[in-house]
């Protein structure tokens, strides 16, 4: 299958500061690609590349196969970016701000009309259609860039930071729109500070780190990388760990506070060994509690003083 973006050795440079680092990427067509890192990674930088906001430096940058800078037109039109900042013509009705968009990108008046109310339909602000941007909420505004995003029906939705700054209620709204959206074939790059929202929506993620990418690989096989914590709680606390066969699964044995504490990469398989032993040695168990690593804690550990360029890219 045709990769969506394909980047090769992207590099980008404003002055002394480097961007971008030799960033290399593939986004298959059709996927759910998160793009995180911390602030100054390079994610807003390799975005507006990709649009055509930003001239690169150095390397290459395809979407759908169109180089962004020699085949600009044809790569920009199958994208639809929802930018982070508000960057919208303030003074007209929503709608026809969807209309003139549309029309940018060579849509016939009627057409454009059907898209900029199919598009601002399917974000759930229709009813606000002749009201200008200044004067909606900030969550309507935020689902009004997806509705401009949306009104070239592309194939390439970019979303930056969608959900900054949205309450509970729109951010699953929103996520429920974007799941639908990609369902319906359209490849996503999302970039966002929130993990729980990369965990939960994408299929791949990629961390920028300092301008170059720490790693690529499925939420998953992310949170795998990082520790399990498993506490077991006996009847009689404990002084000193039982003596367990960890066949290698179990990193760290140790008590705290009378109760045996046991890290392991994978502590939900770990688990239900360890009680029949326990069990079986004749300890009485009143409680047991598996914590997964999450997302976030191996995001924070890999990028932590740019460690993760050590971690060894494998883009
Ligand atoms: N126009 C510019 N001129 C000079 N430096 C810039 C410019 N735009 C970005 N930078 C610098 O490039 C680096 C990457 O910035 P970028 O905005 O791409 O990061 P980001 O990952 O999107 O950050 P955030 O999560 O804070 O949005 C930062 O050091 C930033 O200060």
């Amino acid at each position: 299958m045709e990769a969506a973006i394909e980047i090769d050795d992207l590099r980008k440079r404003y002055g002394d500061v480097t961007a971008l680092d030799g960033v290399s990427l593939s986004v298959p067509e059709g996927s759910f690609f998160g793009l995180l890192g911390p602030n100054g990674a390079g994610k807003t930088t390799f975005i507006n590349i990709l649009v055509g906001l930003v001239r690169k430096s150095g390397g290459e940058a395809r979407v759908f196969g169109h180089d962004v800078e020699t085949e600009y037109r044809e790569a920009r039109d199958r994208i639809g970016l929802a930018p982070q900042e508000f960057n919208v013509d303030r003074f007209f009705p929503i709608r026809e701000v969807l209309e003139h968009k549309a029309g940018y990108h060579g849509i016939p008046a009627d057409e454009a009309r059907e898209r900029a109310d199919a598009a601002l339909k399917q974000v759930g602000i229709y009813e606000k259609r002749d009201t200008r941007f200044d004067w909606l909420s900030g969550g309507m505004k935020r689902r009004f860039l997806i509705a401009r995003a949306l009104v070239t029906d592309p194939d390439l939705l970019i979303l930056d930071e969608p959900t900054a700054g949205v309450d509970v209620q729109l951010r699953h709204d929103l996520w429920e729109l974007i799941t639908e959206l990609n369902e319906g074939g359209t490849t996503i790059l999302l970039t966002t500070h929130y993990i729980e929202e990369a965990e939960r929506l994408c299929d791949e993620v990629a961390i920028l780190d300092q301008g170059q990418v720490a790693t690529v690989s499925t939420p998953d096989e992310l949170m795998d990388r990082g520790t399990d914590r498993i506490t077991v709680t006996f009847r009689d606390p404990i002084r000193s760990p039982p003596d367990i066969a960890t066949n290698g699964q179990v990193d760290a044995v140790g008590v705290e506070d009378g109760r045996l504490v046991i890290s392991a990469s994978r502590g939900g398989l770990v688990a239900p060994d360890l009680v029949r032993e326990l069990d079986a040695a004749g300890y009485e168990i009143v409680d047991l509690d598996v914590s997964r690593t999450s997302l976030e804690e191996v995001f924070v550990e890999m990028t932590r003083n740019g460690s993760s360029v050590a971690d060894g890219g494998e883009a």
